[in-house]
């Protein structure tokens, strides 16, 4: 989009969770994962297994010590400790070995389920089409492809694993306990019942804001990422203090939500010591007591609170294993929130295809509206009806936000048209896959975007069949790239410290604007499309340049279809027609000389142009720095000039209403 568009029908502000589903219970939702979970199922169990035995025979330990208690201690039979204490050893080193075997077996199947996520995540942003990005705001999706995604791989290899386990320990231990005898297993059990209580209550609370902190974290990953990718702006504009304070309000909302969340855990935590405890104390109590009756022996006593102790930590876990587990639903549910978005620009289910396209591209009676623009607007684009006959190069012109950029949006698919068609050579670009017709249709953009990549790479973007070591493809490479560059005016490029392998830093920032927007159009015109579309691609050229571009790319627009969103009069002198956009239609199409002589409106947009064109030529030569006093003189024309300008459109537009 055009960075200079006004806003007639502004976007809705981004939320942080744009997509309203139902809410699944937090098993059900985690069983979601079980796609992903798959080749790595075996290793899982293995660590769960590994887990429960560890587990099963710390629990066999205390009948052990029951044994040494009864017989050799009971006996004053110092020899026949040996052998039980031994066993005791042995028993101890298993369950070690199992617990590294349990961490053992995780570490890789954990990490490639995450990658597995991450790709599929990927793929699908990369899908996903243009209307999705306008809402979604970045740090939302970067905080869901790097910190929820770890966070569900460690709910899978440690959390899951161990609440099962722990869960299995506890009703087995109980048992235990009950075998041992049913009066102190029964009151520890039902000494126990509160906790169950607490965990129900703490799970509602700790989801929602479990939910809250992490989309919170998402809107502050997207702070920093716009600050850091505006620091020019920011610091041009002294804001920076501005930013800090919004970073600050912020980050402090997630500080709160955070403690929220201590707070609830601390809550939990307080159940999860003193409920225990209180049983110990109750059976310890009665232990004795039946101890002291005859109806419990010593070692029985000592094993059944040895056994209770192997029970502390899968029931202190609870607490936090549902903890972890709520953050990993909650995670879960925001990586889906992206999976589950419906794509609305798709491939056909049968796609024509075309092997050399003559560039004939048409829009028909074609319909625009953005999806979250309101009611009232009425249609952005309202019935465009423009023909480019093959080889034609026709320069689309009209005033700021009258939607030239989103008219050119519509012939790749960045967004679909609301009503009637645009066509390739007569088929209907909705019938060629996406792929294919990006092929075709190649467009540069006003805001070039370069990846941190090479200029090679960069300027080849869209010749994939160019990539690679081979000789014969790498001097096709070469040949490509010079002629692109030289259409371009980008021979800066063989300059650069590396040349045309020197990296261009994240989105070509090491580069001027000027340098951008020529290696953007090398891009376009290296991917030798059928038709190319060109959305104001000279804006930031000086107007030297400008004019050496201009008559590079006549050569080969003789040859291309092209589409140019003009905001310069020398850009229009390009084109062999012109389309004159106005209230969401094409209201006369002709050479600029025709449209000169026959459209008032054009001559008001043009002589806009013109002005502007001007004003930035004196930016970029403003001469001798003139005395205060002739400064402010010219600020005053151009004061007036403005006005005058301001009124001439004004009554251009009281005079169309008439
Ligand atoms: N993603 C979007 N969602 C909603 N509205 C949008 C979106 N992009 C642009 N608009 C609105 O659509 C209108 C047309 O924008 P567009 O960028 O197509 O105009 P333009 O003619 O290219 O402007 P300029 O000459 O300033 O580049 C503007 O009012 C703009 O606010």
């Amino acid at each position: 989009m055009s960075s200079t568009a006004a806003p007639q029908h502004p976007p809705t502000p981004p939320t942080s969770t744009p997509a309203e589903k139902p809410e699944l219970g937090a098993v059900r939702a985690l069983w979601r994962l079980r796609a992903f979970v798959g080749p790595a199922m075996p290793a899982f169990v293995g660590s769960m297994l590994a887990a429960l035995v560890a587990q099963l025979i710390a629990l066999t330990i205390p009948q052990v010590l029951q044994q040494i208690v009864d017989g050799p201690l009971a006996n004053r039979d110092a020899a026949a400790v040996v052998p039980l204490a031994l066993l005791v050893f042995g028993l101890g080193a298993v369950e070690a070995l199992l617990y590294g075997l349990r961490r053992w077996l995780v570490v890789g199947p954990g990490t490639r389920v995450e990658a597995r996520m991450r790709n599929t995540l990927y793929a699908k942003l990369q899908d996903l089409p243009v209307n999705f990005h306008d809402k979604w705001p970045s740090g939302q999706l970067l905080s869901r492809a790097v910190s929820d995604l770890g966070l569900i791989r460690r709910w899978l290899s440690f959390g899951l694993v161990l609440t099962v386990v722990n869960v299995i320990v506890i009703i087995v231990g109980v048992g235990i306990l009950m075998s041992m005898n049913w009066l102190l297993g029964l009151i520890f059990l039902v000494c126990s019942l509160p906790l169950w209580w607490a965990g129900y209550r703490f799970e509602g609370r700790y989801s929602e804001k479990s939910r809250l902190s992490q989309d919170q974290a998402g809107d502050l990953a997207t702070a920093v990422e716009e600050s850091v990718h505006g620091i020019r702006v920011l610091k041009a504009f002294g804001r920076g203090k501005h930013a800090l304070s919004n970073f600050r309000s912020q980050a402090e909302s997630l500080r709160s939500t955070e403690i929220a969340k201590a707070r609830l855990d601390a809550d939990i935590w307080v159940w999860i010591m003193v409920v225990p405890a209180i049983a110990l104390s109750i059976c310890l109590t009665v232990g004795i007591w039946l101890a002291a009756q005859g109806q419990l022996s010593v070692g029985e006593l000592v094993a059944f609170f040895a056994t209770a102790t192997v029970l502390a930590w899968p029931i202190e876990s609870i607490g936090f294993m549902l903890a972890f587990a709520l953050d990993a639903r909650t995670a879960t549910d925001r990586f889906f929130d992206i999976i589950d978005s419906e794509n609305t620009i798709v491939d056909p289910a049968e796609p024509r295809s075309l092997d050399r396209p003559r560039g004939e591209l048409a829009f028909t009676d074609v319909h625009f509206r953005y999806q979250d623009s309101p009611e009232r607007f009425g249609d952005l684009l309202d019935g465009i009806d423009l023909v480019l006959t093959p080889g034609e190069t026709m320069a689309l012109v009209g005033l700021t936000g009258c939607g030239k950029t989103t008219l050119t949006a519509l012939t790749t698919r960045l967004y679909d048209v609301t009503g009637g068609s645009v066509t390739l050579d007569g088929v209907d670009v909705r019938a060629f896959k996406r792929e294919e017709l990006r092929t075709h249709i190649a467009m540069a953009f006003e805001d070039a975007t370069l990846f941190s990549a090479s200029v090679r790479e960069n300027v080849l973007l869209g010749r994939p069949e160019l990539a690679g070591d081979d000789p014969s493809v790498r001097a096709e490479a070469d040949r490509v790239l010079e002629q692109a560059l030289a259409i371009a005016q980008a021979a800066f490029a063989y300059d650069l410290p590396e040349g045309l392998d020197t990296r261009v830093g994240e989105e070509g920032m090491s580069l001027s604007g000027g340098q951008r927007q020529r290696l953007a159009l090398a891009r376009a015109v290296a991917a030798k499309p059928a038709v190319l579309v060109l959305d104001d691609p000279l804006s930031a050229l000086d107007v030297t340049t400008e004019a050496k571009v201009e008559a590079a790319l006549r050569e080969i627009l003789a040859s291309t279809t092209a589409l140019i969103v003009a905001h310069r009069p020398s850009t229009v002198m390009l084109a062999d027609r012109v389309a004159l956009m106005e209230d969401g239609r094409i209201t006369a199409v002709g050479t600029h000389s025709e449209l000169l002589r026959e459209s008032e409106h054009y001559r008001f947009v043009i002589t806009s142009l013109e002005e502007d064109a001007r004003l930035a030529a004196a930016v970029e030569d403003p001469g001798p720095d003139p005395a205060p006093e002739t400064a402010i003189e010219t600020e005053k024309t151009i004061a007036a000039e403005f006005e005058a300008e301001a009124r001439a459109e004004r009554a251009t537009r009281e005079e169309a209403t008439r």
